[in-house]
């Protein structure tokens, strides 16, 4: 691989592929009577994942690129939780049948800002309008500077079993640059809080990329994280858009490190994980060998959703709470992102969905192949074409795929795609190859590396 070649690609502004098309794509003509429509058209033998939106923190991280907002009073949270429900009864009431969930997923914002009794009545809720199984996937995002032992015994009791927290940094010089103080000491006591509870399967986020952070601290961090063993890491790259989001012009942009820096620190944290025993997933995600995740991902059965890489292979994800996504076997489906907003269209009519997408053949074509490329860094093209009952010859003669080839990017064997180890952070770059939207989105996207 070309190195000046490989820094030019990583410089790009490209989309994570959390779907295809992105966001951004989403239209208005997807509105709450369409999705109406759609839920009341899902047969009985779908597998479904639900994922509930909290968009409120209790202070804002200035780096933070979330749906959330400041919010220090409780009364708005509980108002927004019957909110929450009240869309949870009305997408059921849409389901000719109870849907069977194997996957929910609570994430925000800081989820667990709720109180612990509107945490249980959320999941009896979904217990009564969906059949979750015994063995579903209960996960939740947390804060560890803000996790009481009432909170944690609740998650517990209410059948959560995994836990995401929001970690970052260890470096003090970098938690003051991004207003985020959080000792490893807090860390650690929310990691044993939650194993007191019974939540074992633990996933810590970092983000490297931040004000004032250095290859050194970056290695730091990683063994910190190692101390703690959880089973697996999310290692983003710090999306500096502050033209969409205000409160990052707080971030001193003098602090931060450049495009050649940030590959040092992505790798340098790649290496002191792996040298601990985990397994790179995709392009940012890390696991323990004997993790679902790392299964998955030996086995080819690893997916992408909003919310990263995944073991869950639903074919209905449903979105509930505001900026909340929701994949339909017909297409995308959003939620009104602000919280105000959100509450009058839940009080109207129960749902809030203010764009989607109704997918195509083409689109759905080629999100197989960028989502396999995500997944398992090649995808034979031939196969998926064939399946899809199509010529890969105008797919595979794209210029953009003649440029990474080029480049050294990606090899082509047959119709076989793949990316060389050394080109995994680049794989967004190789995926954009089969993204037919590529540069029509006009908003713009956080760095390719
Ligand atoms: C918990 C917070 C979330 C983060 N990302 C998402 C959530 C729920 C999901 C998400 N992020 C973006 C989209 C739009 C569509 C897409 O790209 O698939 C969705 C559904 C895009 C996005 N993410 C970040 C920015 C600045 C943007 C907009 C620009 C762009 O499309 O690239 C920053 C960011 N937010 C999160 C992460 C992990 C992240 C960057 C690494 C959290
Ligand atoms: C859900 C996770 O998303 C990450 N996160 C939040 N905002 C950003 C951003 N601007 N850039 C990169 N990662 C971000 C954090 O690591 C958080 O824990
Ligand atoms: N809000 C939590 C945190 O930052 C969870 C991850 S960010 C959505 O710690
Ligand atoms: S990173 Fe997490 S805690 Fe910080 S503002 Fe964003 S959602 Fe809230």
């Amino acid at each position: 691989m070309n190195e000046d070649k490989a820094s030019a690609y990583g410089d790009e502004r490209l989309p994570r592929y959390t779907s295809y098309p992105t966001a951004p794509h989403f239209s208005d003509a997807v509105t709450a009577d369409v999705y109406a429509r759609w839920l009341g058209e899902l047969s009985p033998d779908l597998s479904a994942s639900l994922y509930l939106h909290v968009p409120f923190c209790r202070q804002m991280c200035w780096y933070c690129g979330c749906n959330t907002t400041v919010m220090r009073s409780d009364a708005p949270i509980s108002a927004y939780v019957a909110e929450l429900c009240r869309e949870i009864d009305t997408v059921a009431g849409c389901v000719p049948h109870p849907l069977t969930v194997g996957h929910v997923h609570f994430g925000g914002g800081t989820p667990t800002i709720v109180a612990p009794h509107e945490f249980l009545a959320l999941m009896a809720l979904l217990r009564r309008r969906f059949d979750l199984g015994p063995d579903a996937e209960v996960a939740v995002e947390i804060d560890p500077r803000r996790l009481e032992r009432p909170m944690a015994q609740a998650l517990g009791e209410g059948g959560v079993n995994r836990a995401s927290l929001g970690v970052q940094s260890f470096d003090p010089l970098v938690q003051q640059a991004i207003n985020r103080v959080q000792s490893y000491a807090v860390t650690a006591a929310s990691v044993e809080m939650l194993h007191e509870a019974g939540i074992t399967a633990v996933n810590f986020d970092l983000i490297y990329g931040l004000p004032h952070q250095t290859v050194q601290s970056c290695r730091e961090t990683a063994r910190q994280c190692l101390a703690l063993r959880p089973a697996r890491l999310s290692v983003f790259g710090y999306a500096h858009v502050p033209s969409f989001k205000p409160h990052q012009r707080l971030i001193d942009e003098a602090a931060l490190p450049n495009g050649a820096e940030r590959r040092r620190q992505a790798e340098a944290i790649a290496e002191v994980l792996c040298a601990g025993g985990y397994r790179r997933i995709g392009f940012d995600h890390y696991a323990l060998p004997d993790d679902e995740l790392s299964i998955a991902e030996r086995e080819g059965r690893l997916h992408r959703n909003f919310q990263g890489y995944t073991s869950d292979a639903c074919d209905v994800l449903v979105g509930f709470g505001a900026s909340a996504i929701g994949r339909l076997p017909q297409g995308y489906v959003q939620n009104e992102p602000l919280p105000r907003r959100y509450s009058r269209l839940i009080g109207e009519r129960g749902l809030a969905t203010v764009k989607g997408y109704a997918l195509t053949a083409d689109d759905r074509l080629r999100a197989d192949i960028i989502e396999r490329l995500m997944c398992d860094l090649a995808v034979d093209v031939g196969a998926i074409c064939a399946r899809h009952g199509t010529d890969p010859a105008p797919l595979m003669n794209a210029p953009r795929l003649g440029d990474v080839v080029r480049d050294g990017l990606a090899r082509i064997e047959g119709h076989v795609v793949r990316v060389p180890d050394e080109a995994r952070f680049l794989v967004r770059t190789i995926a954009a190859a089969f993204d037919a939207y590529l540069g029509q989105g006009g908003r713009a996207h956080s760095r390719a590396v």
